[in-house]
């Protein structure tokens, strides 16, 4: 059987390399693509617009990377040199369509089955021992990452160029003693991350370029303490994980189990591991950072040096050393090579961690797609002048996307919106001051209000539409995320939504809800877009070593507050156990990233001494708290305190088009009528079959990266789009301006289009959906059948029509790929009853017969298919007879019967109803 294993992991492997060349291939058959940079293995033109983007992000872009010993030629094709994938051996560079194509998203999908199957494969495979080696001793990747980037190597190597530099010529730069530092740059080499060129010759390649600052040695030589300024955040976050966040993880074990007050050590953010890899207790990180608790303080009640003394451990400095010893030999004013600081250390030695690490984190609000909170909850049933409450909500980077989409100022079909934004004092100032730079009118015309208050204490208000929570949550322990959630419960009317926005951890097995009775299950049968697989056997379920992101941030937040990410069954329970209930999950494609809806619902018993519990939030004994048990001391300590960005907090207020553009998964927003465009796609609820895309890494990616280049894939019939696109170029983009180039545009249904709002003059029609995504409903009711049909319609696997011009029938694995791309009808429906519930998503009796003539597709498609055709419902019951008739007929010439279907028995039902149209 393990043969059989393998073999299928190597043709999962096989395919998706198949399935990436082909998207290399037809990118390079575009006749705009022969640009300088069509191949990753030719140098970039010194005079190429992306080469200077490269530059200013990278630094200087070498003159003649090094060909990949695989790709000495480039293939052609019709003697058109093809784009190639990028080289492990050349320098990244973010501007070239190489580099663009690995988002788009039929590689991203390929890529992640390839790196879930390597994983896999090489576990297998390899002696355990030796897996278990490179487990257990893998500590000195980081350490070695952490002093090649604290010694200014990247940027040495920059320098040096594709020929790289002797070691002996880097020791002499940065001072690490040559012999050690050959030792430790072949660690790295060997795990791909630098190149030895030749013997003790080492040079930069795809992964180590990402460190480089992008400042030059020179530079950081002058001024070291400007390293992070301006930059990607890339080093600062290389520099961040791999010194305080490295050496916490190491406690772990001390923390969770050695500990005599472990059972309490998970539960409080200043008991975390962190604490004791840094010797402070009742300090929690943030307030580290600011300076506190770095000398002098205590451990469970013991002095610093001996209460770390716990097996396996080493001792720590005596009190006798020098307070400047003892910070070094506590890692706590250790900083890169040559950095001096004069001015600040004095009152805080880990100023420069606590700059470092806000920069650091500038890429944390790429975690969610942008834009993505306008798609995950069905924003336009809300009543008009709603109120929405973003419970801890920074300086409110949601809110203005949603101001922008729902609330302009003079829009008379807006939804007029009102927001409130909550949060510490020093974020509240923040807030206000970045949106009265930015729209003042918001302010002054009280759409939005920026007020203080602690979510710990009672939520002053009361009743609104929606209480929004954006990674919050994961911040606290579970009793703290409780009492938050109990506070907003205790302030909710029945109409109350709470939506929460947090990663989802999903399970490393496949999720076995909705095979259970009800009472055996743990509520989160019947959740909408809850989904139990997100990759087929033989691979993990959870995608393995391509989710492994997810993972490494769960575990962050333990080690460094006892936070935590949560698994959907522990969200819903915790959201349980606080009077809530989730009803809905949506994650943008081949996102972890969710936003989860919950109805108010009865508050466990044991749980309702949260109304009675002071104000002030002094603790409260546990005979009377049940697991309120929290001193107000900690959690006051427990806030971050300055202005340091947390793990996911927004740092900079959304552009205007982040409300209007296409975003890089194909979403687009008409932000002035708060209208879904009907002529685009929008953002999906969870996917659930394999081909899932990763999360956007958030501090890898490059948020406040300078502009890149524009694309030079026949980028013609973008320009509107591209004027106003300022981010890196997206998947969504790629896979548009592809389909642009194969495609004629498709214009709306007669019947269809005169229903939709008219185009926001913000969001000029932007062109038609891409090939690689389900088309809207008005591209499917063109009496499209002499057009060219969206070539994705997921029917066609059911052998339902299809049309001679479309590509042939693609492979199953990309077949599965499609069809996670489909688009629920609700978020194409222009007019949708305002009235009626927001969760009133149930399925009628007759999806659930449509749904089983489908079973033999397997429960992912079905369940794809229920979301699909209840969506159809909806849409259906806002049309006239007529409409309906109409759209039947269209869906079936379209060979789309699936939703011919749907109306069919949508119209049935209502004649049964007795309604009329
Ligand atoms: C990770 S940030 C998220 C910010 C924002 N929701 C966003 O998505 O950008 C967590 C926020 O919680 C705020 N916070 C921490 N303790 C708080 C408290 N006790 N009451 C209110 N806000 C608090 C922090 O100031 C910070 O803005």
């Amino acid at each position: 059987m393990t043969f059989v294993v393998l073999r299928q992991l190597h043709s999962i492997i096989g395919e998706a390399l198949d399935d990436i060349e082909r998207v290399y291939a037809e990118a390079s058959s575009s006749p705009d693509t022969s640009g300088p940079h069509s191949t990753s293995t030719l140098p970039p033109s010194p005079s190429s617009p992306s080469c200077h983007s490269s530059r200013s992000m990278f630094g200087n872009s070498y003159a003649s990377p090094p060909p990949s010993p695989s790709t000495a030629s480039p293939p052609t094709i019709n003697n058109v040199a093809s784009i190639d994938f990028p080289s492990l051996d050349s320098p990244y560079d973010p501007a070239s369509p190489s580099e663009t194509l690995t988002a788009h998203p039929e590689v991203f999908s390929a890529i992640n089955r390839i790196v879930a199957a390597c994983g896999q494969m090489s576990a297998t495979v390899q002696p355990p021992f030796l897996t278990l080696c490179d487990a257990v001793m893998g500590y000195h990747l980081p350490s070695c990452m952490r002093l090649f980037e604290a010694s200014h190597t990247p940027e040495i190597l920059k320098k040096a160029g594709p020929n790289g530099l002797h070691v002996k010529a880097i020791a002499e730069e940065n001072g690490v003693d040559a012999t050690k530092l050959a030792h430790i740059l072949r660690l790295l080499c060997t795990h791909h991350f630098v190149r030895e060129v030749t013997p003790n010759v080492f040079a930069n390649n795809r992964l180590s370029s990402m460190i480089d600052s992008g400042k030059s040695i020179e530079e950081l030589r002058e001024s070291p303490e400007i390293k992070y300024e301006n930059s990607n955040g890339i080093a600062a976050f290389v520099g961040l994980c791999t010194d305080e966040l490295h050496k916490a993880s190491a406690f772990l074990t001390e923390a969770y189990l050695l500990s005599p007050k472990a059972h309490l050590n998970g539960k409080e953010p200043t008991r975390a591991p962190f604490n004791y890899a840094f010797g402070c207790e009742g300090v929690d990180f943030f307030g580290w950072l600011e300076g506190e608790g770095i000398q002098g303080k205590h451990v469970n009640g013991r002095a610093r040096s001996e209460s770390i003394k716990l097996p396996g451990m080493f001792s720590r400095p005596s009190h006798g050393t020098s307070d400047h010893q003892r910070s070094n030999a506590m890692g706590t004013s250790d900083v890169p090579a040559g950095t001096q600081y004069t001015g600040g250390q004095a009152e805080n030695p880990n100023q420069f961690r606590l700059e470092r690490f806000g920069i650091a984190m500038a890429g944390t609000d790429s975690w969610e797609v942008p834009g993505a909170a306008l798609n995950a909850f069905d924003w336009e049933l809300l009543p008009r002048g709603s109120l929405i409450v973003d419970v801890g909500g920074g300086i409110g980077s949601t809110m203005m996307l949603l101001a922008h989409a729902f609330s302009r100022p003079g829009d008379e079909d807006a939804m007029n919106f009102k927001f409130i934004i909550q949060d510490r004092q020093v974020v509240v100032d923040m807030g206000e001051k970045a949106w009265r730079a930015k729209c003042p009118e918001y302010l002054d015309l009280e759409i939005a209000e920026f007020k203080v208050h602690d979510f710990f204490t009672p939520q002053p208000i009361k009743d609104p539409a929606v209480f929004f929570l954006r990674v919050v949550l994961h911040d606290w322990p579970t009793d703290y995320a409780r009492l938050i959630l109990l506070r907003l419960r205790d302030a909710a009317s029945p109409r109350t939504k709470l939506l929460i926005a947090d990663f989802i951890i999903p399970l490393a097995c496949t999720d076995d809800f909705g095979s259970r009775s009800t009472e055996d299950g743990d509520g989160i049968e019947g959740i909408m877009g809850a989904e139990n697989l997100l990759a087929p056997a033989p691979l993990l379920p959870n995608l393995g070593k391509a989710s492994a992101n997810v993972y490494w941030m769960d575990l962050t937040m333990q080690v460094t507050f006892n936070g935590q990410e949560r698994t959907l069954r522990e969200i819903v329970a915790l959201a349980r156990s606080a009077g809530w209930k989730v009803t809905r999950v949506v994650k943008a494609h081949g996102s972890h990233f969710g936003h989860i809806t919950a109805i108010p619902t009865d508050i466990p018993l044991q749980n309702r001494v949260s109304s009675s519990l002071p104000s002030d939030g002094r603790k409260v004994s546990s005979q009377t708290s049940g697991t309120l048990n929290i001193p107000r001391e900690i959690l006051t300590r427990s806030m971050s305190r300055c202005c340091t960005p947390t793990f996911g907090s927004g740092r900079v207020l959304p552009s205007l088009e982040d409300a209007t553009v296409k975003n890089r998964f194909g979403f687009v927003y008409t932000k002035v009528s708060g209208k879904r465009n009907p002529n685009v796609e929008t953002l999906k609820p969870a996917p659930n079959v394999a081909t899932a895309r990763k999360p956007r890494p958030s501090p890898l990616s490059i948020p406040n990266s300078p502009p890149s280049a524009p694309l030079r894939i026949n980028t013609s019939s973008l320009s509107q789009t591209q004027s106003v696109i300022r981010r890196r170029p997206s998947h969504a983009h790629m896979a548009q301006l592809y389909s642009q180039s194969h495609q004629g545009s498709i214009s709306l249904a007669p019947g269809i289009s005169s229903r939709h709002p008219p185009p926001s003059p913000l969001s000029p029609r932007l062109p038609v959906s891409p090939l690689s995504r389900r088309s809207s409903l008005a591209n499917l009711s063109l009496g499209a059948a002499s057009q060219n049909p969206p070539s994705l319609i997921p029917i066609r696997q059911l052998n339902e029509t299809s049309n001679p011009t479309a590509p042939p029938p693609p492979s199953p694995t990309v077949s599965r790929h499609k069809l996670t791309h489909r688009q629920s009808f609700a978020q194409l429906t222009p007019a949708r009853k305002r009235s009626e519930s927001i969760v009133n998503h149930s399925p009628k009796p007759e999806l659930s017969s449509l749904a089983r003539t489908f079973h033999h597709l397997g429960d992912a498609v079905q369940r794809e298919t229920r979301t699909y055709a209840t969506r159809v419902l909806d849409f259906t019951d806002t049309l006239r007879k007529d409409e309906a008739t109409q759209l039947e007929e269209d869906s079936r010439k379209a060979g789309c019967s699936l939703l011919a279907a749907a109306v069919q028995i949508e119209k049935g039902s209502v004649a049964r109803r007795g309604d009329s149209y």
